[in-house]
Formats: structure tokens, sequence, C-alpha cells
């Protein structure tokens, strides 16, 4: 399919930026398996609210499966072996995992599990995933419950940007000459899914950190 193609077709990719987009990828049976594994990783390796280096708390709030975690403090942005309480993370939901087979292809499996909760009126700033070792690996997100804006810019900073909506179920793929653009999230359209019984939306970012 060529470059800004916007069909909807499940599993077919829609490609902005190089960044892929399978919408629909997972139907809503799939999806409700994924938050169920999702409600165990959170019961294991509760969310917390991370701060930036400069002390704001950032208003997503989040945990992690794997090997690796994500986390933020005073001390900048790393990822870490344990989640802040000391426990270690639980391991990465298999669904999950099924999805970065099935899309990526690679014998190589992700280490890092992001788990990223969106209540009511929070947002991601635009940012490029680069605290992983080797960019070559790509970074594969899933989208679980409200709908959300989804901004894409380039890999250097500043300029131009497209942004795209993420519904229950998408899938997208950062990969390639796409895997350093910079991203965020706008907003969330609070209401507008019925899969998570407390509203809201949950991503998933499977990384190869190491
Ligand atoms: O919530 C999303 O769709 C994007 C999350 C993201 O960019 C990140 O966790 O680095
Ligand atoms: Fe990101």
């Amino acid at each position: 399919m060529s470059e800004g193609d916007g069909a909807k077709r499940p599993g077919h990719a829609m490609v902005v930026r190089g960044v892929e987009v399978f919408p629909g990828w997972l139907d809503p049976e799939g999806q409700r398996a994924m938050v169920d594994e999702v409600r165990a990783v959170v019961a294991a390796a509760p969310l917390f609210q991370p701060e930036t280096r400069r002390g704001r708390k950032m208003s997503v709030r989040m945990t992690s499966a794997g090997r690796f975690g994500w986390v933020s403090d005073r001390r900048g942005y790393r990822y870490e072996p344990r989640h802040p309480s000391g426990v270690g993370w639980p391991p990465i939901p298999a669904s999950a995992l099924a999805v970065w087979d099935a899309v990526t292809g690679l014998d190589r499996r992700p280490d890092c599990c992001l788990v990223n909760y969106y209540g009511e009126g929070a947002k991601m700033g635009m940012h490029q995933d680069r605290d992983e070792a080797d960019f070559r690996w790509p970074v594969v997100s899933i989208s679980l419950g409200d709908a959300a804006r989804f901004r894409i810019g380039r890999v250097e900073r500043g300029g131009p940007t497209e942004s795209l909506w993420l519904n229950s179920g998408d899938v997208l793929v950062m990969g390639g000459a796409a895997r350093l653009v910079h991203h965020g999230i706008d907003r969330v359209r609070a209401g507008s899914s019925s899969l998570l019984a407390g509203g809201g939306r949950i991503n998933l970012t499977l990384r190869v950190v190491d």
C-alpha cells in the first residue's frame, strides 16, 4: 500500500511518515484478553506517576513488564531491572508477544513492554523513543480503550507534524527510517470505548532494550 493511503482495512497497514498503522489488528475478544493480562501486570507492578528530571509529574501513569522497565525520576529517564518499589517486573503478556511476532516477523523478542495508562486529561508530549541500545529494532505499540490522537513529527526536532486517531485494537510500528520520529499523544477522547471498566486508555509499547 502506498504512503498516505488512509484505507482502514484490518490487518492492512497504512503508512504515515514511515510509521505503519494496522487499524483493528485486535478484535474485541483479543482486546479483552489482553486487558486481562495487563491487569495482572498492574497487580504485580502497580502503575506509578513518573516525574521528569525537573520534578514535574507526567500526566500518564506507567508500569512495565519484561526484563527491563522504563522509569523516570530526578535522575532522568532510563531502563531499570526493577519497579521503583523494588519488585521485579512481571513477564510480558503472551498476547502482546504474539502481536510482536506477527507484526515484525523477527526472531528477537522485546525485553520491555511499557504500559501507559491515560486517565482523564492525560497526554504525552512530543519525544523520541531513544533510550534503547540498538535502533535497528522497531518499537511496536498497541492501543486499548479510548481513542487517542497520535501526532507524528520528523526525526529532527520541530517542523510540520501530522496526526491520526488510534482506536482500541490498533497496532502501530515505528521502525526503519521511522524508528526515531518524534511522536506524542495530544489527547484522549474520554468515553469513546467501553473496553476498560474505569474508562481511559492503555497503550503498550514493546521495545528491545539492550
Ligand atoms: O500512548 C501512545 O500511543 C504512545 C506512547 C509512547 O510514545 C511512549 O510510551 O513512548
Ligand atoms: Fe514514545
